[in-house]
């Protein structure tokens, strides 16, 4: 920095201290200064790893103009001022900072060492042993000045190669003291170790600290990028060596072949198996993390169905009991729904697969009731104690899927997060174990490797474990397909329902689902139904065509809470970005310009306005994928303090400016993050410009999602493009640890086009998998053409209001609005 600029002094106050990127804001008492400065106190900004209140540091920096507190000095460097007389360096010395050391002792070391004696010590703690401090006493002294300096000297060093706080205070967590020997020797390991790190990061360190390009760790580095990329973004848990390399070469360059052959990359590969980063198994390359993970689940679900194990309550006694609550509830199970409760209740373990209407939560119910009465369980949950766990556990991958447990079954549900008291970082194993009792989990299709093996560590033998799902939805955003491939390997019992049973059969949305998974899409796709309709324009008619059915829900009085636009993609005119602020102007608009909005950077935020949660926080008890109303705006003059109240049911969460990174605006969402929530009405825009996101599970899930009204938007085209595209299997390797854990020989096939099972329960072994459904490549929209528009059809407002395609035209079940415009 040309005009950089010094300040000393003493640390009078700590004004601000963010703990998330070490960011902080100080008052300075000065001792001296390069600056032109007329006053004795300064505000020193910047940041900066540990300081002490008291302590005195020197900055250098610029003096820099803030609009609203005037004059401050921005620190880019900071540094311990060590005491510069002897009295000051033994009373620092024989501080509390530095247990075991006293004023005697403190003394021997300056006389020794001189007044240089902390940088010396640092630099090599053997000095200590001419002043006669040695052993523990010498060990505890050189960790805590590296305690107390390492973190001043880490910040300055990672702001050196370019990290933002951000970042520099995740490495300082991950590495400590030792952050930058680590990253010297291999700035790479950040690319494994710290999330947020890329290759392009930890590459542009390597070329400052002069690593050559065909360096081991710059191969190794970008090996970890190649896996770590297909887990976060395909879902995959390995990767072909031969793929591996491949993407390699690509991600280093087009010099990189000379570097980069399957000798080179294969000693690179063996050295990172022997240092256990990564295992090669049959020509696959795992993280170490995965393929532990997916031998963790394997054994242990082994482990909890041990045979041994099984409940043995006697196949009569079920029978009885299950008759019983038939005969209560006044309902007759099928023959399929009662293989599935009996199964549930006679092993430890058990999958429930169906897609919609199918019955799953009539059979959790039935689960539920049928396990108290045979285990004598007082069903009131508030019999029992503040530190007793209820015994009848159910839980939900999200906050959403778990409050309809509790609406459908009348019993207290969770988030598996919470049920596990797990914190905000999901690897965390401070899982607390779970009591003997029934344990149902939904959504399970959701559930990714990660979670799973975590899960599954918490539940004690003994326990009866339902694992409930539809796996023919998307798989779970991390990595893995965990329920598909437990449904696969054959390895635990299982039972698909297949008979929808949705009694109000003008319902054809559940037809229409069940059609899509089959690869069919029905004649009547584009005909208007009391329940779904279809709108065929172009994708630039796309955002008119929205507004136009939502202004009508609007008028309707619908809940905005229960209308949900949901898109494959974020970008593109049909896309989530611009998708919400045009529902936003119909349910919440501004059009005076006279109310009360912030500017979110993305979005504008009114009160009123439907709002995502995009991160779990159990600390405030508000989880990803939630949907909140905004029922407070606190606008500070200047923008910087503004703060969002937030209301998620109940639970009133305030986030300050710098925290509305974890929300959006949810009038519109990806497929993806509606996963686990239903809506009274979805709004489903496809267009060929999302055409690589367009698969059979992302419509599927999709269509799923809508509980009374399914209005499908855009190109005919691509919702015929996305039925009849199969979406690839993720590569994981747990369909094949379970055969090798429950010693079954691997079924052949793929988990997407698994027969539908029998009524029987499919029992472990043997294995019988029928051919693969063969695909039909010929799923055709063969539209209705009577009264229809035209797929490029024009919208005009008129139309819509004459009726002629007004999309909503006979749908019933109305709500009155309970949503306000209120500030
Ligand atoms: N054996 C049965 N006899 C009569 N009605 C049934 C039977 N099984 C389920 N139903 C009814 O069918 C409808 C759908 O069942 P349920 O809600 O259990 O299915 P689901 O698989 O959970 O559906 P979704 O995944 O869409 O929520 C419900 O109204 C339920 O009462």
């Amino acid at each position: 920095m040309n005009d950089a600029e010094s300040v000393t002094g003493k640390v009078e106050s700590i004004f601000f201290s963010n703990p998330s990127n070490l960011f902080k804001i100080l008052l300075i008492k000065i001792k001296a200064t390069t600056l032109k400065w007329g006053e004795d106190e300064i505000v020193v900004k910047g940041s900066f790893g540990d300081i002490t209140e008291g302590d005195s540091y020197s900055f250098t920096g610029t003096l820099v103009d803030h609009p609203k507190y005037g004059k401050q000095f921005q620190a880019a460097t900071y540094k311990s001022e060590q005491p510069t007389s002897r009295d000051g360096l033994v009373a620092y010395l024989a501080s509390e900072r530095f247990p075991g050391i006293g004023k005697k002792t403190a003394e021997r070391i300056v006389d020794g060492l001189g007044l240089n004696a902390v940088d010396d010590i640092l630099a090599d703690p053997h000095v200590l042993d001419d002043c006669g401090v040695r052993g523990e006493k010498a060990a505890t002294l050189v960790a805590s000045l590296k305690e107390n300096r390492g973190m001043e000297q880490v910040v300055i060093g990672l702001n050196g190669f370019g990290l933002s706080g951000n970042l520099a205070a995740k490495i300082y967590a991950q590495y400590r003291e030792d952050s930058l020997d680590i990253i010297k020797t291999n700035p790479y390991q950040l690319v494994e170790d710290i999330d947020g790190v890329g290759f392009r990061t930890a590459d542009g360190i390597a070329q400052q600290l002069g690593f050559a390009k065909d360096a081991p760790q710059r191969l190794g580095g970008a090996l970890s990028s190649v896996l770590n990329t297909a887990a976060d973004s395909e879902g995959d848990t390995f990767v072909e060596a031969k793929t591996a390399f491949g993407q390699v070469r690509s991600l280093l360059g087009d010099h990189a072949q000379q570097y980069t052959g399957d000798e080179a990359m294969l000693k690179v590969l063996q050295s990172q198996v022997a240092d256990h980063k990564l295992v090669l198994e049959d020509g696959n390359i795992y993280t170490q993390t995965l393929y532990q993970a997916e031998w963790q689940i394997a054994s242990q679900l082994s482990g909890l169905l041990d045979e041994g194990s099984a409940p043995d309550y006697g196949d009569e006694r079920i029978d009885k009991t299950i008759h019983g609550v038939e005969k209560r509830l006044e309902i007759d199970y099928d023959e399929t729904q009662l293989a599935a409760i009996h199964g549930a209740l006679s092993h430890r373990i058990f999958l429930l697969t169906g897609g919609p209407g199918t019955g799953k939560t009539t059979i959790i119910n039935a689960v539920v009731q049928s396990y108290a009465e045979l285990n004598q369980i007082d069903m009131d949950p508030n019999n029992y104690k503040s530190d007793e766990m209820f015994p009848i556990m159910l839980a939900a991958p999200t906050g959403r899927a778990a409050k309809r447990m509790t609406e459908t079954t009348n019993l207290p549900a969770s988030t598996i997060h919470r049920l596990l008291g797990l914190g905000v970082d999901q690897t965390d194993y401070e899982a607390r174990d779970l009591p003997d009792g029934l344990l149902i989990i939904d959504e399970m299709s959701m559930v990714d490797t990660y979670l799973m093996k975590i899960l599954l560590n918490s539940v004690q033998p003994g326990m009866t474990v339902i694992f409930v799902g539809d796996k023919d939805q998307l798989p779970s955003v991390g990595p893995g397909q965990v329920f598909a491939d437990m449904l696969a390997s054959g390895a635990l019992p299982s039972v698909e329902l297949t008979h929808i049973h949705r009694q109000d059969t003008d319902s054809t949305i559940v037809q229409l689902a069940h059609a899509i998974n089959e690869g069919k899409l029905p004649a009547d796709l584009l005909k208007k139904h009391a329940d779904r309709s279809f709108i065929a324009c172009p994708p630039a008619q796309v955002p008119r065509a929205v507004m136009q059915v939502v202004s009508a829900a609007a008028r309707r009085e619908f809940d905005p809470l229960g209308v949900q636009v949901l898109a494959p993609m974020y970008r593109g005119d049909a896309g989530v970005d611009n998708l919400n602020p045009v529902v936003q102007n119909v349910f919440n608009p501004n059009d005076t310009g006279k109310r009360k909005e912030v500017d979110g950077g993305q979005y504008k935020y009114r009160i009123g306005d439907k709002v995502l949660q995009l991160v779990n926080n159990p600390d405030k008890n508000v989880f990803n994928g939630e949907i909140g109303i905004v029922t407070g705006i606190d606008k500070d003059e200047k923008g910087k303090n503004d703060s969002l109240t937030i209301t998620f049911d109940d639970n009133e969460i305030s986030y300050p400016r710098s925290e509305w990174g974890k929300i959006t605006l949810a009038y519109a969402t990806s497929i993806h993050k509606a996963q686990g929530s239903e809506f009274d009405m979805v709004i489903l825009p496809l267009t060929m410009q999302s055409r690589r996101m367009l698969k059979r599970n992302l419509v599927y899930t999709a269509v799923t999602r809508a509980k009374q009204f399914l209005i499908m938007i855009g190109e005919p085209a691509a919702f015929e493009l996305a039925v009849q595209t199969l979406a690839a299997n993720r590569n994981t390797g747990l369909k094949k640890r379970l055969c090798s854990a429950f010693s079954i020989e691997e079924p052949a096939g793929d988990a997407e086009q698994q027969p539908a099972a029998t009524p029987a329960v499919s029992q472990p072994a043997p294995v019988q998998v029928s051919e693969p459904v063969a695909e039909p490549a010929t799923a055709a929209v063969a539209p209705d053409t009577a009264g229809e528009e035209p797929a490029d059809t024009i919208l005009t407002e008129d139309m819509v209001i004459r009726g002629t395609i007004d999309p909503l035209i006979g749908m019933h079940g109305v709500k009155p609005a309970d949503f306000e415009h209120k500030e």
